[in-house]
């Protein structure tokens, strides 16, 4: 393989392409407490075995719930920037179904720095069950996914996922730590190949690879 390109160092700010970004700690407390009970609640919706009158009255309350955040909505692609210890950033779009920290749909996966490449831990409930007691396969490449993409924009420059190709080598468990580990193994002209696992108590359950195409910018 030809490596001919060097990532640059500083992924550009989207704001410079005309997209709305927030700082990740604008996000009001309340916001972040609101959606960790939607969580909860998502979760308990999808395992209840209540009565009528207790499922009406919880409607009833997540109507109301809906009615009080009023209509107001923030824009599809706003993006929210994560500031590392070194003071680098990191984007990502504010409602990204993997990662995205208003998004109760997402579990959510946060990722960080380690060594060349990135790491994460996420707790996957049964909201995400596929087979009896196991993460559903499309929730694994999402998350594999989101952790190559991520892998590959860390690098410096915005990609998108042009090949994915997943490797399920083991059932993975819901409700118990999953560990994700991901990295760039190489470049070529505008591809960006790069690798991911997870893993549980040690041992891979799947593993991932990409190809990424860097996106040409404007100027
Ligand atoms: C900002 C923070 C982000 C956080 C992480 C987010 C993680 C989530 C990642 C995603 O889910 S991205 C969403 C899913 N992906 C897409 O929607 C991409 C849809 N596809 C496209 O938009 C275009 O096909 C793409 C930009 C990927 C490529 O089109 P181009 O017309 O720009 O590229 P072109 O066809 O000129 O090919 C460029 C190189 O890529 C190669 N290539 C393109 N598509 C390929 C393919 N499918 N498989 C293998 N190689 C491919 C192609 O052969 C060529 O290689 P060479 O340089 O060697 O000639």
């Amino acid at each position: 393989m030809t490596v001919d390109t060097q990532p640059a160092p500083r992924f550009p700010d989207p704001r410079d392409f005309g997209f709305t970004v927030l700082d990740e700690a604008e996000i009001p407390a309340e916001l972040t407490a609101l959606v960790g009970q939607v969580r909860s609640l998502v979760d308990a919706v999808a395992h209840t075995e209540a009565g009528p009158e207790a499922l009406e009255r919880a409607r009833a309350a997540a109507a109301e719930a809906t009615a009080a955040l009023g209509g107001e909505r923030r824009a599809i692609g706003a993006m929210v920037r994560h500031t590392r210890p070194d003071g680098g950033a990191e984007y990502g779009t504010v409602t990204n179904i993997v990662a995205g920290p208003t998004n109760p749909a997402a579990p959510p996966l946060r990722l960080e720095r380690d060594g060349d490449g990135l790491r994460g831990e996420v707790v996957l409930g049964g909201v995400y069950q596929g087979p009896p007691g196991l993460v559903h396969g499309g929730w694994i490449a999402a998350l594999l996914d989101q952790a190559l993409g991520s892998a590959a924009n860390a690098a410096g420059v915005p990609c998108l996922t042009a090949k994915l190709d997943v490797d399920y080598r083991d059932p993975t468990p819901l409700n118990v730590p999953l560990h994700i580990t991901a990295r760039v193994t190489g470049a070529e002209r505008r591809k960006v190949f790069v690798s991911a696992e997870i893993r549980h108590n040690g041992e891979v359950t799947a593993e991932g690879t990409a190809i990424m195409v860097r996106i040409p910018l404007p100027g």
